[in-house]
């Protein structure tokens, strides 16, 4: 039976009287990409902080690895990894310095690191530039330091807040290759994104979050069933889900306006 890695279940958060997500009933299986879309401040990024243990829930629970995040943090926390959708960085440690940092972090075995930081440096393009400060590397090369510290302690989870933003095809594909190769191994990947064609390249299934509220998830190909529209994009199905459609009424009056 494949195992559950990412269970949440009723969780909410709410901002004084106003809830940012609401009851939200989540499973991520061992092996398994999940795309997690939705419109502009639909509460993704908050979700995914709740998921980390950064930000409380105000009801419901979170787990990972079947540790509860809020109660038993070290445990859950050593077995995933996090990529914020926009990483902080020590800018006086070069990249090979951070990923010896990370690992001491995590405690993996010394004995191990050097081998693996140099893999990873080496798998995102990283090697040549090393040594240098962090703080003189462009936005992409920032995102893969993240990428590459954010695997170094083989993480049975991983949790990613739009991690193609600002990355080139090239280094897309590696990323989404990167993923992939993940899951195959048995991890749990869990990835919040704008891009329709890459939640339908990668995930296996995704689920649509609009005003705090899953609204729909499943195979894109389950998606399409449900409203009725096969053969459609998900990003065409997207739309249809998230009302985003009636823009399209709006958009036509301002031009006969
Ligand atoms: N600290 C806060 N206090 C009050 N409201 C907040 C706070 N943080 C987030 N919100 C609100 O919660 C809602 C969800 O925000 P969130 O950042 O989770 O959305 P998102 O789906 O990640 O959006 P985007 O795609 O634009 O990044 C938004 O309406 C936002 O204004």
């Amino acid at each position: 039976m494949e195992s559950v890695l990412i269970k949440t279940h009723g969780l909410t958060k709410r901002y004084g009287s106003v809830s940012v997500v609401k009851g939200l009933d989540l499973e991520v299986k061992s092996g398994e990409i999940f795309g997690f879309l939705g419109p502009n401040g639909a509460g993704k990024t908050t979700t995914i902080k709740m998921l980390t243990g950064l930000l409380d829930p105000s009801e419901g629970e979170a787990l990972i690895c079947n540790y509860d995040i809020s109660k038993q943090p070290a445990q859950a926390k050593s077995l995933m990894a996090y990529v914020p959708d926009q990483p902080k960085l020590y800018g006086k440690l070069s990249a090979r310095e951070f990923l010896h940092l990370i690992s001491a972090l995590y405690r993996v075995p010394k004995d191990v690191v050097k081998e693996r930081a140099e893999q990873l440096l080496n798998l995102f393009g990283l090697q040549e530039r090393a040594d240098e400060l962090l703080e003189g590397y462009s936005h992409s090369m920032r995102q893969k330091v993240v990428l590459a510290s954010a695997l170094i302690h083989q993480p049975k989870v991983i949790l990613l807040d739009e991690p193609t933003v600002g990355l080139d095809p090239g280094s897309a594909r590696l990323l989404k290759d990167v993923l992939q190769e993940m899951a195959r191994q048995g991890a749990a990947v869990f990835v919040s994104t704008h891009i329709l064609e890459i939640a339908e390249r990668m995930c296996h299934r995704v689920g649509i979050l609009k005003d705090g509220l899953l609204i729909a998830q499943g195979s894109p190909e389950e998606l399409r069933q449900k409203v009725g529209r096969e053969g459609e994009s998900l990003e065409d199905i997207f739309l249809e889900l998230t009302g985003s459609h009636e823009n399209a009424e709006l958009i036509k009056s301002l031009e006969e306006g």
